[in-house]
């Protein structure tokens, strides 16, 4: 039985994680981590991670960047594998989470769904041919009104899945073209950020060409997506050794 940590137990991830668990053989929470302690859980929960007395396998995290600093040292010091699922991370905390991972097993993905993942590689494959052909790249994401960060993970991973692989990190990502007096530069891609309602995820990468546009979409309608991926890759981390792990290794080792 895998012995985790929830990182942000009483947030809308944590207590999705925290409802799939309950079902689960193979994993518990056997404690979580919250600076707020009002839900009954069914575990203890501990206002941050130094005060937590239990003993764990894995951290799953999903608070916030702000608290991203803290998790980073207590794994590092503990040498407790992490999957670490907050986004909107500065670059600083990135190299800081690239060092950790020559300490301890690391797990960070901006997306656990399936979907997101499976799309990465199906983007990679669109843009060998499109790119060449003179189609211009831009992403659309759309998230719920409480959302701290922006443009989402998920929207930079995408880019950076086509960028890094397949434009060998040659173009620039655009955020906002208000200020500009000038057409769109061939080597971007464009990123724009939706916020409204409850919207749990939405993604939209759009390849327009010359009289024709493909666009790739996914839709996240439950948090469950993000959950279930989460929970497997706490139970592939528990017990590995010091690595930078994606969730790219929790599918192909479950195929
Ligand atoms: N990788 C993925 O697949 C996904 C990633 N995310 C990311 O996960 C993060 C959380 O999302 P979501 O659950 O919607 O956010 P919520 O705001 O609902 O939950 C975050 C929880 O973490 C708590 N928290 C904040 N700081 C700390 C800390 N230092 N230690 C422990 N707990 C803390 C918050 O407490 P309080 O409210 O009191 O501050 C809150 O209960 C976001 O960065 C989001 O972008 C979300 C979905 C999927
Ligand atoms: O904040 C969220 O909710 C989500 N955040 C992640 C991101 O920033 O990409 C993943 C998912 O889209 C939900």
């Amino acid at each position: 039985m895998v012995k985790a940590i929830m990182h942000g137990c009483n947030g809308h991830m944590g207590q999705v994680i925290t409802g799939l668990i309950k079902d689960d053989p193979e994993i518990e929470i056997v404690a979580g981590i919250d600076p707020v302690d009002c839900r009954d859980n069914g575990y203890p929960v501990f206002p941050n991670l130094h005060a937590c007395t239990v003993d764990a396998d894995v951290i799953i995290d999903f608070t916030s960047a702000k608290a991203a600093d803290g998790l980073i040292n207590y794994c590092v010091e503990k040498k407790l594998p992490v999957v670490l699922c907050s986004t909107g991370l500065s670059e600083e905390q990135l190299a800081s989470v690239e060092a950790a991972s020559k300490q301890v097993a690391v797990l960070k993905s901006a997306n656990m769904s399936l979907g997101i993942n499976m799309l990465m590689k199906l983007l990679q494959d669109a843009a060998k041919i499109l790119v060449p052909a003179g189609f211009d790249i831009e992403i659309v994401e759309k998230h719920h009104n409480r959302k701290l960060d922006a443009p989402s993970g998920t929207a930079l991973a995408l880019a950076d899945a086509i960028n890094d692989g397949v434009l060998n990190s040659e173009y620039a990502y655009k955020y906002d073209r208000s200020q500009d007096h000038h057409k769109r530069e061939k080597k971007e891609i464009g990123i724009s950020a939706v916020r409204g309602g409850t919207i749990v995820g939405d993604h939209d990468v759009i390849f327009a060409g010359t009289d024709e546009v493909i666009t790739f979409s996914h839709t996240a309608y439950s948090r469950a997506i993000f959950g279930k991926g989460a929970i497997q890759a706490a139970k592939f981390l528990a017990g590995k050794p010091a690595g930078y792990y994606h969730m790219s290794d929790v599918i192909d080792a479950q195929a």
